[in-house]
């Protein structure tokens, strides 16, 4: 059987990445990752993240490129990262999280991540825009370019 996929966004904002402190369950209350939940049956990895998004930070975003790799859960799941852009609202810890924060590439490892989670954090930092990328907008429709 194919194993389910959780997919996370590694949101991105002024060349900084989003982590997200899970408040439960027990066993991963604490703990930082990448916000996102379970693709739904009859859903799309890039709909499930946006639907994801907004239940769980009030945001709207745009999907960009998806983070080459995969990295299993455990229990039947596997993870799948996609870079997103904040196009309206600001992250709110509403559903599923206690405190959300804000990291540059020099401080991603200043959190306790999911072990899981690290390398695909590693990953995703290979692929969302520094500071200097020359706008928003430009890196999207170039990610959406290469993705497909
Ligand atoms: N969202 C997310 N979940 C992760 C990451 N790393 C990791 O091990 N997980 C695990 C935690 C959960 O067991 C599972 C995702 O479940 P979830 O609770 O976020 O998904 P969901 O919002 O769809 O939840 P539900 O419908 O089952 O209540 O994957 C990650 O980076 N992001």
């Amino acid at each position: 059987m194919t194993d389910r996929v959780v997919v996370a966004g590694a949101v991105y904002d002024q060349g900084r990445l989003l982590a997200a402190r899970r408040s439960a369950p027990p066993e991963l209350a604490g703990r930082w990752e990448l916000p996102g939940g379970k693709v739904e049956p009859g859903e799309s990895p890039r709909d499930a993240l946006v639907r994801e998004l907004r239940e769980e930070l009030g945001i709207e975003t745009e999907p960009g490129e998806r983070v080459p790799g995969a990295w299993p859960l455990g229990r039947g799941y596997v993870l799948h990262v996609w870079t997103a852009r904040v196009l309206s609202g600001e992250p709110r810890p509403l559903q599923d999280h206690d405190e959300l924060r804000w990291l540059t590439h020099a401080e991603w490892d200043t959190v306790d991540w999911l072990e899981q989670d690290v390398p695909a954090v590693v990953e995703a930092l290979r692929h969302f825009p520094g500071p200097d990328a020359p706008d928003d907008a430009t890196n999207a429709a170039r990610f959406d370019d290469t993705t497909h």
